[in-house]
């Protein structure tokens, strides 16, 4: 079920250098519709992590807009920022980032917590049960699997209803049939939930999930791919890398 309702996060002619000169966004454009699993890949250096933290709001672009859910978060301030990424994204990142001392639970609960947002209990638990946790609600992530731990992660992404999930080489600590667990739970929560998902990642079998692959380099997307296979992925990373 994806509903293709139009873009929900739009980059407009996003820039970025970083003192000591490094230009490692030289001008993005991009929009992902609503209800879509898009990857982002390119060689290293090309920009992905600073592009997913400017489109995240977690680092702000030196021009350019960065529109989410129709509000132009590239211009906002502390507090307002904050606020705007708590209400608004999900983080998966490759290691997880789960407080140790929290149980699955609070930890799911834990950014809405944040937001100064009463938890939606129920939905907590339809999510935990979607990644295939339920009943692991008090376990700390010291006794979880790899798998579980991401499982976790996802689980608190998707509890506060976000706009988009950015994720970050989410399988990237994870052996192959983990990882392919993961990639199945981010595929059907865009299908079943509707969720919108950014996920840069090295992998040619990982941004196989998605819907469309578009590829950095140098700080620009150079191609974008629809309908993406591994080997159509493979085939064009190594074109990308040879330019
Ligand atoms: N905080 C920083 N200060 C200075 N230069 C930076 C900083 N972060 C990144 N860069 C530089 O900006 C360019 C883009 O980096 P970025 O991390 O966005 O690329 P990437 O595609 O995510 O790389 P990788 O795949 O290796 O993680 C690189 O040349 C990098 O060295």
């Amino acid at each position: 079920m994806r509903n293709n309702a139009g873009p929900v996060l739009e980059l407009h002619d996003v820039a970025k250098t970083y003192p000591g000169g490094t230009r490692a966004l030289a001008g993005v454009s991009l929009a992902v519709g609503a209800g879509t699993f898009n990857a982002v890949m390119g060689p290293s250096g090309s920009g992905k992590s600073t592009f997913l933290h400017c489109a995240a709001g977690l680092d702000q672009p030196d021009s350019g807009r960065v529109v989410l859910a129709g509000e132009d978060i590239s211009r906002l301030r502390e507090p307002r920022l904050t606020r705007a990424r708590r209400e608004r994204v999900g983080f998966v990142f490759q290691s997880y980032n789960l407080m140790e001392s929290l149980s699955v639970w609070h930890n799911v609960l834990l950014p809405q917590r944040l937001a100064g947002v009463r938890p939606d209990r129920k939905w907590a638990r339809e999510v935990l049960r979607r990644v295939g946790l339920a009943g692991r609600e008090n376990a700390r992530p010291a006794q979880l699997s790899g798998g579980q731990r991401q499982r976790t992660a996802l689980a608190r992404a998707l509890a506060g209803r976000p706009e988009v999930i950015f994720a970050d080489e989410p399988t990237g600590a994870l052996d192959l049939s983990t990882g392919r667990e993961v990639l199945q739970l981010l595929r059907e929560a865009v299908d079943e939930v509707g969720t919108t998902i950014v996920m840069v990642t090295h992998d040619p079998t990982a941004a196989s999930w998605a819907d469309r692959v578009v590829f950095l380099a140098d700080g620009r997307i150079v191609s974008e791919l629809a309908d993406p296979t591994t080997e159509k992925v493979a085939a064009a990373m190594t074109a990308v890398s040879h330019r």
